[in-house]
């Protein structure tokens, strides 16, 4: 985590802050009476079954979706759609193979796509663009049209997409979902980058921990309406999960790794062949 204030004594003012915050539709609550703030630089995971309300938590921040009760900002101002000061990495959707757009392209857009009156030389914007390109190993399909990319390489064009802008809150919603396991680590790196060096706040919704296990500083766990948020060590614990479920949940710690486990498949956070120990 990085400490943006000038004496290191201070708190730094939040970058996301919500209180008493609800959401719900039609009569159903999603989940409510959350608290949080998310100083600079901090990595929140945000984990969770099926239909728990983690995207909705990020259109929330997104100010795509209203809360029913409390409060949301941004840097101290009242969340609103379109902000520049948030980027987002959406969950993948595949792009139609007509897509009138090059890779390079895409990542552009979240350059200058979005702020009115401050455009980039375009020498200095197509420098940053390598530069993004290069970071997420897409470089070899920069003058490519999307449509015509994988499900891995547009979501890691979506990746530089989002990082362009040097949001102050990024929000990630499943970013490393059909990547392998070189790209997956390559992203993960350029967002904990965005953190530790440039002090975003990031928020990551995610099934699995592990691949960003190291770079989380809290977890905020939601199931059933309900929610906890510490470290990883304070959440991810058989009794908290267990409460939270309402049923016997075993966390287990395996070379650094930790196995999630229930008798309920929706509960289940480990794919089998992580248990298939020598
Ligand atoms: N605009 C909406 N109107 C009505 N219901 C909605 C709306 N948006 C989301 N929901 C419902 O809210 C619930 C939570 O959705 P959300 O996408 O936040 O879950 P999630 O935790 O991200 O799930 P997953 O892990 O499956 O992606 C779902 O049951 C969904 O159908």
């Amino acid at each position: 985590m990085t400490d943006s204030s000038a004496d290191g004594l201070s708190p730094a003012q939040p970058l996301v802050t919500l209180r008493q915050a609800s959401v719900g539709f039609s009569g159903r609550t999603l989940w409510e009476g959350l608290d949080l703030d998310l100083a600079p630089g901090e990595f929140l995971a945000v984990l969770g079954p099926n239909g728990a309300g983690k995207s909705t938590f990020l259109k929330v921040l997104l100010g795509l979706t209203r809360l029913s009760s409390g409060t949301a900002k941004i840097a101290g101002a009242p969340v609103r759609r379109g902000s520049s000061r948030v980027g987002y990495i959406p969950q993948q959707q595949t792009m139609p193979e007509e897509t009138p757009m090059r890779a390079r392209d895409m990542v552009a857009l979240g350059l200058d796509g979005h702020r009115f009156g401050i455009r980039l030389h375009p020498r200095r914007l197509r420098h940053r663009v390598d530069e993004l390109l290069e970071a997420v190993g897409a470089t070899a399909y920069a003058d490519m049209p999307v449509g015509l990319l994988s499900g891995g390489e547009q979501q890691r064009l979506r990746a530089a997409q989002a990082l362009a802008s040097n949001p102050a809150v990024l929000l990630c919603d499943e970013p490393l979902h059909s990547l392998d396991l070189n790209h997956q680590q390559a992203v993960t790196e350029l967002i904990r980058r965005q953190a530790v060096e440039r002090g975003s706040a990031v928020v990551f919704v995610t099934h699995e921990i592990n691949p960003v296990i190291e770079h989380v500083d809290r977890v905020l766990y939601f199931a059933r309406g309900q929610y906890r948020i510490g470290t990883t060590a304070e959440v991810m614990r058989s009794q908290v999960l267990s409460e939270l479920y309402g049923s016997n949940v075993d966390v287990i710690e395996h070379k650094g790794r930790l196995l999630v486990m229930s008798t309920h498949d929706e509960s289940c956070h480990y794919h089998p062949e992580e248990l298939a120990l020598p």
